[in-house]
């Protein structure tokens, strides 16, 4: 099914996970961050390449002076440790960048946040974009937006017929970026507390009762059906589901869509059980795919990972006699790596991206076609050498350069002025960026990367 390019998350409950365990809110904070990581992972083995988390609202400046300047001093020292050698940014690909008003934030973490922007903005081999909302809210984003455009009137670099829906969008920290498709909200709360709101007006909404330090691969993945359930291509899906059952004679003969030696049972009993509502309940469906992946572990993995697993109240795995510890890693995460990238075949129909052996030269080796329903791209270009194009991003707060990209004097739905005031915008902010992080960017990666 179709996997979303960009998934925004609001990650609540730190604070109460912590206090569950005894343990002081800012350690909460620490697991949080922890989870962060763990969860972008398995967002690029599943092809999502574009992840916004609400990392620090405005309204969080009302906390403690203690957990602000708790949280202030994790993320500075995060952001100094994505950008070592081998750390986050060199680990995973992703380029950061941290939106919000960074004016409220101290001038040590303004320095960290540029820094991990300037230096991940040159990464070479992207694989997907982090932006981590930073004393952020909607509001506060949309007023600015806003204001810009009101100075742009005043100092004649716009006129009335620029402004624009579209403009307007530019004009907001993630304004290039794809639309969001996928909002989670950990901890059972169920508001969206001002986070994105106009990037998400289309997107599916997903709460999930875990708290977020707690979110185990098992709730993530729920999400990602939900998703998948709720999809406006859901009769594309359909068709290509019965496709896939031998139901469609224009489909691809019954062949499975999935680069995956011996996956096509998956396939057919997933599909089917989605969305053909063949299964009882949705858990049973999830039940069900979670059976999949571990047959189909053991068969297609050739590693006796997990023979029997049961979930506990968490949703976490929890080993039932028969597992071990696989290539050295501890069985628990070695069956959730795995789980990831069979499951990044399943839900997308395509492997878990660049995973060794996985990409679309072992699907040729199969024999396998996939087929696509129209307009879902989502980012399956990805198992290229440059996996992610990221030339259509800006490197202010990723205005995409459309009219760039087609050869157009402007991007669709900006007049060449509106055009030229968003690329001044863009640059002004760069300037801002790179004097801060004392850093000059090498700006072509992006023709080289791509
Ligand atoms: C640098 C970086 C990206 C850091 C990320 C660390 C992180 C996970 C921050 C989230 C902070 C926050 C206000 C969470 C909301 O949970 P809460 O504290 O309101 O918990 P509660 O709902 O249980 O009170």
């Amino acid at each position: 099914g179709p996997i979303p390019q960009h998934l925004a998350i609001v990650m609540d409950g730190n604070r109460r996970f912590a206090k569950q365990q005894g343990r002081e809110a800012e350690e909460g904070h620490k697991d949080g961050f922890q989870k962060l990581v763990e969860v972008l992972r398995w967002c690029l083995d599943l092809g999502i390449r574009y992840v916004s988390v609400y990392a620090f609202s405005t309204e969080n400046f009302k906390r403690s002076q203690r957990e602000v300047e708790a949280l202030m001093q994790l993320a500075e020292i995060k952001y100094k440790e994505m950008i070592e050698e081998n750390g986050f940014c060199q680990d995973t690909g992703m380029e950061v960048r941290v939106l919000g008003d960074m004016s409220m934030a101290p001038p040590n973490l303004q320095e960290a946040a540029a820094r991990v922007m300037t230096h991940s903005a040159q990464l070479k081999n992207k694989q997907g974009v982090l932006n981590i909302c930073f004393a952020y809210t909607s509001s506060h984003d949309m007023a600015e937006a806003a204001g810009a455009m009101q100075d742009g009137l005043s100092d004649g670099s716009l006129q009335m017929n620029d402004i624009s829906e579209c403009l307007l969008e530019r004009c907001l920290c993630a304004g290039g970026d794809p639309p969001v498709d996928l909002v989670v909200r950990t901890s059972g709360e169920t508001r969206l507390s001002d986070f994105l709101l106009w990037q998400s007006r289309c997107a599916h909404i997903h709460f999930s009762e875990a708290l977020w330090p707690a979110l185990s691969f098992r709730h993530f993945a729920a999400a990602i059906l939900e998703f998948q359930r709720h999809a406006d291509t859901r009769e594309d899906l359909r068709n290509e589901a019965l496709a896939y059952t031998g139901g469609n004679s224009s489909g691809n003969g019954g062949q499975v869509g999935s680069n995956h030696v011996g996956s096509s049972r998956a396939h057919e009993g997933l599909l089917s059980a989605v969305f053909n509502g063949a299964a009882a309940s949705w858990a049973a469906s999830l039940q069900g795919l979670l059976d999949i992946l571990q047959e189909h572990s053991v068969k297609m993995m050739g590693k006796d990972i997990i023979r029997r697993c049961e979930a506990d109240s968490n949703g976490n795995l929890q080993q039932n006699g028969h597992s071990e510890i696989v290539n050295g890693r501890y069985w628990v995460n070695g069956a959730v790596r795995d789980e990831v990238g069979t499951l990044g075949g399943i839900l997308g129909k395509m492997p878990a991206p660049c995973t060794p052996g996985m990409g679309p030269e072992s699907g040729a080796k199969n024999g396998v076609t996939r087929r696509r329903g129209k307009g879902r791209e989502n980012g399956r270009k990805a198992c290229d050498k440059t996996p992610v194009c990221l030339s259509h991003v800006s490197d202010s707060c990723g205005q995409r350069e459309q009219g760039v990209d087609s050869g157009e004097g402007a991007s669709p739905g900006l007049t060449g002025r509106a055009q030229a005031f968003i690329e001044r915008r863009r640059e002004q902010w760069w300037k801002w960026v790179t004097a801060k992080g004392g850093e000059e960017v090498d700006r072509t990666f992006r023709e080289d990367g791509c």
